[in-house]
């Protein structure tokens, strides 16, 4: 592909270059010197680790013809200076790739709970209505049926408009995505025109990097504040709220999309009624626009309820038929790592899941609770680098929920794994936990105490396959690890 830089430039504001650039065509835009190729344009940003100015020169050298930055370089090429190349980076990552949201439906997820889960079920309702689907999230990007890497639950903007890009290429029709705070306070979707935008839940989490939790409900309701422009309302967009939330009102003030509403407690237009928890997953009747559907699934939890709202409201808007919707309800397994139970031989229920914030776990274990009629017991630790606030809640939603509690590592990182849970234990009031900072010796722990008729849960991680101490990556996963020491012990 090669773009004339001016055209490139068209809709960045107030720019200048010290050269005429008018006839110079570029073959990639990059934010790291690294990729940089022959014809590449270089965008400097100032990030919170390095500052990219310091990599001009070098992009440079690896071939960069422009270099987009905010302050003067003493380089050979010419340099186009804006105030902040954050902002500029989408603008051009969507113009080089010709607008690719414009070609396909949009739907993106946010809310500090759920995510995943909502964007996997959405998109395996979308795919059963023939619709070719990409993901984008935690867990990976997958297009049509081919899985990618991601280092970020929401790519920067380069990495989403090249993706985006691919769909379109690939004739995907829907792609969904996850939304997380932090991209949406550095911008990572400016550029992406969503179609629907979902709104899970707000509890805790990340006060690591949003000064208080407003900073963090001002930040989760820009989507809504993207989706679409606040003179016309488009009929095709929504905005897809959780009532029971109390933030649902302060998210609703942020869009002038239609909007339409889930919940269980509050009247809504997706409404789940007569609500049947079993130890095998729940039952409820589904009340929509189109009236009543019942919903028989495997997926446990009130919580799962709620998802399951979502990914209906979402799917039904962009126009999947119910009955279809319902069928998906019934048949989906949910996704790896999200109350993934453990098989064995012992009669122990044993379950991983992506519980890392006091909600989720205190939904996990209270969804647990409803069911088991012995010892429960948790293995949970905090991520290091992350939250701290959390730590001593989370450590007290296990103690005062499970009969026993396990404290060990999850993802330390740069951390004293120590210390960590010693910000679990401060202010804690109870003495049914132990302390197994190993976190392989931590599950073994729990499986070789439990009875016949117990229930493990080993949180925090799901279908994480790594464990992050210091700067080393080690393998790592939670589900083959637990289904290892069961598998020994029933052979004796
Ligand atoms: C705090 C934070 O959000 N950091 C993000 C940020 O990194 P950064 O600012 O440190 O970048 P940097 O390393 O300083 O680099 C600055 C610039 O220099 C360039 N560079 C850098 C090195 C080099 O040798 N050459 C070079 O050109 C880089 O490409 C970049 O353009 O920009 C990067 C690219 O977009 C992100 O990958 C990175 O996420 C880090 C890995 C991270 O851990 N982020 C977490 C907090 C996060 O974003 N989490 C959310 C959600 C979590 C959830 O689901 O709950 C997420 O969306 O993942
Ligand atoms: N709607 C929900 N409300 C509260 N807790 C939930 C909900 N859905 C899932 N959970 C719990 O939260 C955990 C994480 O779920 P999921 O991975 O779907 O969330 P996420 O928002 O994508 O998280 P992340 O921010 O880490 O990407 C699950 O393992 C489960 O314990
Ligand atoms: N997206 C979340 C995931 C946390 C998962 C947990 N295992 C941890 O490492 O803290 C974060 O980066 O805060
Ligand atoms: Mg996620």
């Amino acid at each position: 592909m090669m773009i004339n830089v001016t055209a490139l430039l068209k809709n960045v504001p107030n720019y200048t270059c010290n050269h005429n650039i008018d006839e110079i065509m570029i073959t990639s835009v990059e934010k790291d010197n690294r990729e940089v190729k022959k014809g590449s344009l270089f965008v400097c940003i100032k990030g919170f680790t390095v500052d990219g100015h310091d990599f001009a020169q070098s992009a440079v050298e690896n071939g960069a013809t422009v270099i987009v930055a905010e302050k003067e370089l003493d380089v050979d090429i010419p340099v186009v200076r804006v105030s902040n190349t954050d902002l500029v980076l989408p603008i051009l990552a969507n113009a080089f790739f010709q607008h690719p949201t414009q070609r396909l439906k949009l739907i993106g997820v946010t809310g500090t709970n759920g995510k995943t889960s909502v964007t996997h079920l959405i998109d395996e309702i979308c795919k059963k209505n023939q619709q070719q689907t990409g993901i984008i999230g935690t867990i990976e990007m997958r297009i049509n049926d081919q899985v990618y890497p991601v280092k970020n639950t929401t790519p920067d903007a380069l990495f989403l408009q090249k993706s985006f890009h691919q769909m379109v290429t690939e004739k995907v029709d829907t792609a969904i995505m996850e939304v997380s705070s932090h991209a949406l306070d550095q911008g990572r979707v400016h550029g992406s025109e969503f179609d629907i935008a979902v709104f899970t839940n707000l509890t805790q989490d990340h006060l690591d990097y949003h000064p208080t939790m407003n900073h963090y409900l001002f930040a989760k309701s820009l989507l809504f504040a993207q989706l679409g422009n606040h003179y016309e309302v488009d009929k095709n967009k929504y905005a897809i709220i959780n009532m029971d939330d109390k933030n649902s009102e302060f998210i609703i003030k942020a869009t002038a999309q239609p909007v339409v509403t889930y919940g269980i407690e509050m009247q809504a237009d997706f409404r789940a009624e007569n609500i049947v928890l079993r130890a095998n997953g729940v039952s409820f009747d589904m009340k929509t626009p189109e009236g009543i559907v019942k919903i028989n699934s495997k997926l446990m939890g009130l919580f799962s309820v709620y998802n399951m709202l979502a990914a209906s409201a979402a799917a039904f808007y962009s126009g999947v038929p119910l009955p279809l919707i319902q069928e998906v309800l019934a048949e989906t397994n949910g996704v790896n790592g999200r109350f993934q139970p453990i098989e064995n031989d012992l009669g122990i229920g044993v379950i991983v899941d992506y519980a890392h914030t006091p909600d989720s776990l205190q939904n996990v274990l209270t969804t647990i609770k409803s069911f088991s009629k012995a010892k429960i017991y948790v293995v949970v630790g905090c991520g290091g680098d992350r939250d701290r606030t959390k730590r001593p809640i989370m450590a007290s939603v296990a103690c005062q929920l499970a009969d026993q509690a396990i404290f060990t590592s999850d993802n330390p990182r740069s951390e004293d794994p120590l210390a960590i849970i010693k910000d679990m234990e401060k202010g804690l009031n109870a003495d049914n936990y132990q302390v197994v900072v190993d976190r392989e010796e931590a599950i073994k722990e729990a499986i070789h105490s439990a009875n016949e008729g117990d229930v493990i849960l080993i949180a925090g991680k799901g279908h994480e396959t790594y464990q992050i101490i210091g700067e080393e990556v080690l393998d790592f996963d939670d589900a083959e690890i637990a289904q290892r020491i069961l598998t020994n012990l029933t052979r004796g």
